[in-house]
């Protein structure tokens, strides 16, 4: 999608490219339609200035936060003025791009509203969230507990005499803290505390407070709310009010507490459902699950601002051509980007299957089939935890693949790091995610030969085999069989999850030895993650990818797996299942890969299809016309709106005329 001023820099590269660039587009939006609702919905957002994120970083966090309460504020308007669809209202949130409270609202308060209440309650407060008539956040965390569910502190106690849950935030610890969309745009939340019928603790249960008034938005009686203040980096995720929130024996109807999977009856009896107590944690599983894709999009705008400035910068020259060498040229930068392009495909890819994991899971619920939600748990989780990592370090990367240029403003890079690097934390801590995928395989370990393993855990069936036979790679060609690939990513994560496994067998159970395994288990549930996205993205390869885009696809997916087995070499190699030799040629196989996409590259970030706009960088420019660019932006900068600094006068001026000497001088 080109909006450049119309001399196209990067021209040359795109006339290389070998594949069908509009068929890759389309993949890419995950089919013709999406394709076109997308297109639609960033140019709409590119010619609306309401949307503008010119100077976001430059605001101070009064402006910032009201420019981005305007902009929710017309994005809703426009939805509704112009009939957009669901799927059109989403992109349409999507090219805003910027967090904002109605991410909360339609993506963790409504989700949980529908998974936790009953028929009853649905009719009752879906409507009212759907037209906005009413704005939800979710508040669970607390200032003492984040990860730990089971200790929040907040309180809701039955009262019978009238029918009402006492709200009320017992302890400093307890105040609720981080919630997005909290300080200042809430009217309600969804808050999740201990629920006490005559004197009985219940553990954690979800309840609606309202908390702020429907006429004129103050706080209600004996509700504290506000911001906890400014968080890292310019603009970033300083456009969301995360909030804090305390109870003061607040009193709310008992219907307020949402009741599909436990009930309190009028006399203050506490009944539960048969169904599973972690459906209680269901929006967290529905945010999770997107989570895959955005860390692909994230990734690939990173992505995008390299490769296309790696093709415009120039550095150095040799003997054998004439005129600098394009920075892409070189080997190092390759292999730092070309597996971080080669990322990007693999979590979209992957992506594409979690969406279709949850709506099976979703189907499953639907008909009382639990059976498959401890997998999806983990798979969500892990997916979650290792695509987030990966994603906001790969956004570093790409920074410091931009040399100097990529740590200013103007790369587009600081601000796409400071708004993404969050995801690591929220929506669960990267590590504790982890430590859940661990738990799901030493328990599906320790049931192998009674129950056989199914999803993405299906391997593990076959862990005696896997444990036994080693690599048979003798040439660098054999490793180009996604059945060897998949066999090494199988056996390695198999092996990793027995040995940990076996050892905390031995051991006497304690939560002590746990703890003291508990690197290893991270490790092992790493392992696992990776061959899931390996696995999941030769899989979705090998299923119906159009003709003029497949050969591209398949060196990517090489890429992304032979730079996974690299980057792992010590796990792999440890594991006794791959030798040095083998990892070796593996390395000469990437390389071979890098040949491969090099003429390519700039047209496989074009299909990401990314506006300028949207990117938001002087170094990813469609028409590559960074220096212009990067030059006529500095005259937006505010210390540049005079021509002699404003506090000359005061500060710089007596400097510059004391004509005295220093006292301690030597000179
Ligand atoms: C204009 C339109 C605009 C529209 C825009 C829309 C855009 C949408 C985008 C949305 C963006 C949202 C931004 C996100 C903001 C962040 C929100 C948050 O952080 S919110 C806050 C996020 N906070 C966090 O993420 C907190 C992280 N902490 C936790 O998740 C939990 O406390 C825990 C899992 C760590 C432990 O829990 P604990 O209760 O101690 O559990 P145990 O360990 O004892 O395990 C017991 C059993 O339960 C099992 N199980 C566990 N979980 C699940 C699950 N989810 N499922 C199923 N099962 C699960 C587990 O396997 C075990 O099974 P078994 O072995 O018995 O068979
Ligand atoms: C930008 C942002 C938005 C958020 N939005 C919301 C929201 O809308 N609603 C909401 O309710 N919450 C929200 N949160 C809170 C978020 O979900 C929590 O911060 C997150 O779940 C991590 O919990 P914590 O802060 O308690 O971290 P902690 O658990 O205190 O983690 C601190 C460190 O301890 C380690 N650790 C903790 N326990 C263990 C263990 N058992 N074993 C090994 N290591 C451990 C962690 O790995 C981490 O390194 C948000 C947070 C952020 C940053």
């Amino acid at each position: 999608m080109q909006d450049g001023n119309g001399l196209d820099h990067l021209a040359g590269e795109r006339a290389m490219a070998q594949f069908d660039l509009q068929a890759m587009k389309v993949y890419l939006a995950g089919g013709q339609r999406e394709y076109e609702i997308s297109t639609k919905m960033a140019q709409l957002v590119a010619n609306d200035p309401v949307f503008s994120k010119e100077d976001r970083v430059r605001l101070a966090r009064k402006d910032l936060y009201k420019n981005s309460l305007r902009k929710a504020g017309h994005a809703w308007k426009t939805i509704l003025e112009k009939g957009l669809s669901e799927v059109e209202g989403l992109k349409l949130r999507h090219f805003v791009d910027e967090p904002t409270y109605t991410d909360l609202h339609w993506g963790m308060f409504i989700p949980a509203i529908k998974g936790q209440g009953t028929e009853e309650q649905q009719h009752k407060w879906l409507p009212l969230a759907y037209k906005m008539a009413i704005i939800g956040c979710y508040a669970q965390t607390e200032l003492g507990h984040g990860s730990n569910v089971q200790g929040l502190e907040t309180t809701a106690t039955f009262d019978p005499t009238t029918d009402e849950f006492i709200m009320h935030s017992p302890t400093v610890t307890s105040t609720k803290w981080w919630p997005g969309g909290l300080g200042k745009a809430s009217t309600h939340a969804l808050v999740y505390a201990r629920l006490i019928t005559d004197k009985k603790d219940h553990g954690i249960h979800a309840f609606i407070a309202p908390i702020r008034s429907l006429e004129d938005h103050t706080p209600l009686p004996n509700v504290t709310v506000g911001d906890i203040g400014v968080k890292f980096g310019n603009g970033g995720y300083n456009t969301m009010d995360n909030g804090f929130l305390r109870f003061d024996h607040v009193r709310i109807p008992r219907e307020n507490m949402l009741m599909r999977l436990a009930t309190v009856t009028k006399d203050g009896k506490y009944v539960r459902s048969n169904k599973p107590r972690q459906l209680g944690y269901g929006a967290m599983v529905f945010v999770r699950q997107g989570i895959v894709i955005d860390a692909s999009i994230y990734l690939s705008r990173a992505v995008t601002i390299a490769v296309r400035y790696s093709a415009v910068r120039r550095q150095f020259g040799n003997k054998d051509e004439p005129g600098e060498l394009q920075v892409i040229q070189y080997r190092t930068q390759q292999s730092r980007l070309f597996p971080l392009l080669a990322t990007a495909y693999a979590y979209r890819a992957v992506g594409f299957w979690m969406k279709s994991l949850y709506a099976d899971v979703m189907k499953r619920l639907n008909d009382n089939d639990f059976s498959t939600l401890p997998e999806v748990h983990a798979c969500t989780a892990g997916l979650k935890s290792i695509t987030t990592s990966v994603t906001a370090d790969g956004i570093e990367e790409c920074r410091k693949l931009c040399g100097g240029h990529g740590f200013l403003c103007a790369s587009g890079l600081p601000e796409l790091y400071a708004a993404y690097v969050p995801a690591c934390t929220y929506e669960g801590d990267n590590t504790i995610l982890l430590l859940q995928v661990a738990r799901f395989l030493l328990k599906t370990l320790s049931q192998v030969s009674k129950v056989r393993p199914v999803g993405t855990a299906a391997y593990l069936g076959n862990i005696k085999q896997l444990s036994t036979q080693n690599c048979k790679v003798s040439q660098g060609h054999d490793w180009l069989n996604t059945s060897v690939l998949l066999e090494a990513f199988e056996a390695r994560s198999a092996r990793q999850a027995a040995a940990v496994a076996l050892r905390l067998a031995k051991g006497s159970g304690s939560e002590a030895e746990f703890q003291e395994n508990t690197p290893e288990l991270v490790e092992s549930a790493r392992a696992h993650c990776q061959l899931i996205l390996v696995s999941k993205f030769i899989e979705q390869l090998q299923t119906g990818t159009p003709e003029g885009i497949r050969k591209q696809l398949e060196v990517l997916c090489y890429t992304y797996a032979f730079s996974q087995l690299i980057d792992n070499a010590g796990d792999f190699l440890a594991t006794g299942y791959v030798t040095g030799n083998q990892i070796a040629l593996a390395k000469e196989e990437l390389k071979h890969m890098f040949d491969k996409i090099r003429p390519n590259a700039v047209a496989l970030v074009d299909a990401f299809d990314h506006t300028d706009d949207y990117l938001g960088s002087a170094l990813g420019r469609y028409d590559g016309d960074v220096y212009t660019h990067l030059y006529k932006g500095a005259f937006k900068e505010s210390l540049n709106d005079t021509v002699v600094v404003d506090g000359y006068e005061e500060y710089l001026k007596p400097v510059l005329t004391q004509n005295l000497w220093a006292p301690h001088s030597k000179l």
